[in-house]
């Protein structure tokens, strides 16, 4: 694997927006430093809700064509050109809501076996050589089946390419420290009455929240390019995502601060040397034949 930029990540998601929302500054300033960032979602994100009234015609099929437009938006806005979808567009439908019928669709990905889906994303890992891979927590961030299932074949991709010869480095889980969103909630519900938004989000709403001991690694982007890259992104998503930067809504229309700082919490591999805080997905990924940083 000669011919392959030094440095290689890849994120998991399930939905069109997710990256945005969780890695848009991390995607944007790996991308910028030249590694290889490659994006897997799990699906097309058809059984969404939309926000633009212009739009409310968007359903099913008709949506999830719209949402793959908005995530080749949203990629461009962060410099990533290696997108992909697993097994191919529309191969695992949007599961919907935890507890919903839609969750009993056959072709859904909340009803697919991981085995399966888990061998899709090992033919990535073979080809691109991840040395680091980002996914979720076990509870997808909020307990989404489809943000839980796409944590379910991650990890087991990750266990599959180990035995296959083609292990990744570090992985990590999305997170947010608890104490750094209370403070940033406090500024959001200060500033409410000035804002395009009626309602505030809880702490406890946010997906990954964890105590700040959890964090492992952080990767900033406040008065960098990459903060500005990241809310051009989730614009791109417009059917999922109104921003007022330095918030944004869902289709809940509930506030949230747009983090310009990205948290992980390091659960597989070496932690990269010194005290604190990992400010490097890549910190100690040490250089080697196969797998690692190029020299
Ligand atoms: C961020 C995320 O994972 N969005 C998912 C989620 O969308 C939420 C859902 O429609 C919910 O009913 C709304 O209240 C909330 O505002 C939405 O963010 O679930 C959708 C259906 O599975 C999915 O398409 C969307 O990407
Ligand atoms: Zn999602």
């Amino acid at each position: 694997m000669t011919d392959l930029p030094g440095r290689r990540l890849l994120l998991v998601h399930a939905h069109p927006d997710d990256e945005s929302i969780n890695n848009g500054v991390t995607m944007a300033r790996y991308a910028a430093e030249g590694a290889h960032v490659t994006l897997v979602t799990c699906t097309l994100g058809e059984r969404g809700e939309v926000i633009p009234p212009g739009l409310a015609h968007l359903s099913g099929a008709a949506l999830g064509g719209h949402r793959r437009g908005e995530l080749a938006d949203a990629m461009r806005a962060l410099g990533v050109d290696d997108f992909r979808l697993l097994g191919g567009p529309g191969r695992f439908a949007d599961s919907g809501m935890m507890g919903l019928s839609d969750n009993d669709d056959p072709g859904c990905l909340w009803q697919a076996d991981i085995d399966a889906a888990a061998t899709l994303l090992v033919d990535v890992i073979r080809e691109v050589r991840p040395q680091v891979l980002v996914t979720y927590d076990p509870n997808g961030g909020y307990g989404h089946p489809d943000h839980i299932q796409a944590h379910r074949i991650a990890m087991r991709a990750v266990e599959l390419a180990a035995e296959a010869g083609c292990p990744v480095a570090k992985v990590y889980w999305n997170r947010v420290p608890r104490s750094h969103l209370e403070d940033a909630f406090a500024r959001l519900r200060d500033e409410l009455p000035g804002l395009p938004f009626d309602k505030a989000a809880e702490v406890e709403d946010v997906p990954g929240v964890v105590d700040d001991a959890l964090v492992t690694t952080e990767i900033r982007g406040d008065g960098t390019p990459y903060a500005a890259a990241k809310a051009a992104a989730m614009r791109a998503h417009a059917t999922q995502i109104t921003v007022a930067e330095p918030y944004f809504v869902l289709s809940n229309d509930l506030a949230q601060p747009l983090l310009t700082t990205e948290y992980y919490e390091l659960v597989r591999g070496e932690r990269g040397a010194g005290d604190g805080r990992e400010s490097d997905l890549f910190a100690g990924v040490t250089a080697t034949s196969e797998h690692g940083v190029a020299p």
